[in-house]
């Protein structure tokens, strides 16, 4: 074979005037170099029009994308509300939650007992002390007889054990957390269901479902002493001071102290009504996605649900400037109640600050605006109980201490303030709700669900 014939490498400054022309002077490599241009545009394009395709496809996601705000005092109900959501567009999810519930229904148990005793406790001390503080003497003292007192010391007793799980079973639902200012229970960030979920795999089989020590412990103590804990909850000391409001429980506690029976049994798996009435706190903002169908068309829904405590609302702002729409929750009930947080700030008061602060939020100018006027239920039952709302709500005055005046005039009081506050003139939808109630709460939710994409569609042109 005969040897390549090279040319040897001269820098190009160094050509003579014999030297071959270069490329692009001889235009030998002009027709392929054409064809390259051509090429590279061609694939320059195709990749301008992906690019473009996919920046249509992301705005149109988004335009699909409905993010909503559920807003409002702690205990008003966002997170009721967001499981009836999750009930009504994903319930296999919430199905498949229901046994991770189970800890939070005992710790709920564990916390009413703990808040008798409490009281009962410093009821009978006060009482066997003749000498009362200054401010014990505004608080009339109430006579237990003395065989109650023996009975209910010897119940207190009984159920130390009980009380005992209470903060050891809090800190471990929290993973932890605690909040400063003394307030007792159990807070939940996002994705706490993890820890006890059952992993997937998951056959219905409740057995599977991961359990923490303290949480089997729990279970086991609420077994074992439920009698004591039922002759506690019937005991007619008991139920005086209830009567009397000297013992406020959590307002799920009755519920869940009248089905102890039901919930103590070792296969005890949490109803879709146990999950609904439990109270747990949230902390900071908790994401929950899932997707609508509305006229053929999918829709991302989701949904941010906040803690809401006083100390938790700074951590709602940096939601706000998407957000399509606010579902503010007020609850009715809670004209004779005082915030946790702040015993000096009436409940419905501090929604109706909160309430003037988000219609006059710049950030939140373009979202939808859902007023729930919520625990509708609990409000009649006050109403029938005989609480006095000109008690606690001195400009009431002499109206009927009804339920229809009583519920318009709070929704009234909401009206003028989105009438005078509200920085966009835009318009508010006013629902009076009973969360706990399925049939009610599911219809709500499809109206609101369906007027805030269609009036995202009009606003976003979205067809
Ligand atoms: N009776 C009754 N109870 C309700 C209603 N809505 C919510 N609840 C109960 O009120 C308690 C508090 O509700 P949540 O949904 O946890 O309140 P939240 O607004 O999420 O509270 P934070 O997370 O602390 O901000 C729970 O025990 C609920 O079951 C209602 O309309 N009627
Ligand atoms: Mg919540």
């Amino acid at each position: 074979m005969a040897a390549l014939d090279l040319v040897p490498n001269r820098p190009n400054h160094g050509r003579s005037a014999s030297a071959p022309p270069s490329i692009e002077e001889s235009g030998v490599l002009l027709p392929p170099n054409r064809f390259y241009n051509e090429e590279s545009q061609r694939i320059s394009n195709m990749i301008d029009d992906e690019l473009k395709k996919e920046s249509a496809l992301r705005k149109e996601a988004k335009r699909k994308e409905i993010k909503v705000m559920l807003l409002g005092q702690a205990e008003s109900g966002k997170s009721t509300l967001q499981k009836q959501f999750q009930l009504y567009y994903a319930s296999q999810s919430l199905e498949h939650e229901r046994p991770s519930w189970k800890p939070i229904v005992h710790f709920n148990i564990i916390k009413a007992v703990r808040m008798i005793l409490d009281e009962i406790e410093y009821e009978v001390s006060r009482t066997e002390n003749d000498e009362e503080t200054e401010a014990e003497v505004e608080v009339e003292s109430i006579e237990i007889a003395d065989a109650d007192k023996t009975e209910l010391m010897d119940l207190r007793k009984r159920l130390l054990q009980v009380v005992a799980l209470h903060d050891s079973l809090a800190s471990e639902l929290s993973g932890g957390v605690s909040i400063t200012g003394g307030r007792t229970g159990v807070f939940v960030r996002s994705g706490w269901q993890t820890l006890l979920t059952p992993s997937r795999g998951w056959m219905g089989n409740v057995a599977s479902t991961k359990s923490t020590a303290v949480a089997g412990m729990a279970a086991k103590t609420l077994n074992s002493s439920q009698d004591e804990i039922r002759q506690l909850w019937s005991h007619p000391v008991v139920k005086k001071f209830l009567d009397l409001r000297r013992i406020r429980l959590e307002e799920s506690a009755p519920f869940f102290l009248d089905n102890l029976e039901r919930i103590v049994q070792p296969d005890y798996v949490p109803g879709i009504e146990d999950v609904l009435s439990v109270r747990l706190q949230t902390l900071g903002v908790i994401e929950h996605s899932f997707p609508i169908n509305l006229g053929g068309t999918m829709y991302d829904w989701r949904l941010y649900d906040v803690g809401g405590a006083r100390g938790q609302r700074h951590a709602w702002v940096p939601y706000f400037d998407d957000a399509t729409a606010i579902i503010f929750l007020a609850p009715i009930s809670a004209f004779d109640q005082y915030l946790e947080e702040d015993p000096r700030t009436n409940r419905i008061d501090d929604s109706l600050q909160l309430f003037t602060a988000i219609c006059s939020n710049q950030l939140l100018n373009k979202a939808h605006l859902v007023l729930m006027l919520n625990k509708t239920d609990l409000l009649k039952q006050k109403l029938k109980a005989g609480i006095k709302v000109a008690k606690y709500i001195t400009s009431y005055g002499k109206r009927p201490n009804k339920y229809e005046d009583v519920s318009n005039y709070f929704r009234a009081h909401f009206i003028q303030i989105h009438k005078r506050k509200d920085i966009s003139n835009r318009a508010l939808y006013v629902h009076f709700t009973s969360m706990l109630d399925i049939k009610a709460t599911q219809s709500i939710i499809v109206n609101v669900g369906e007027a805030i994409i269609r009036q995202h569609i009009a606003q976003t042109g979205l067809a």
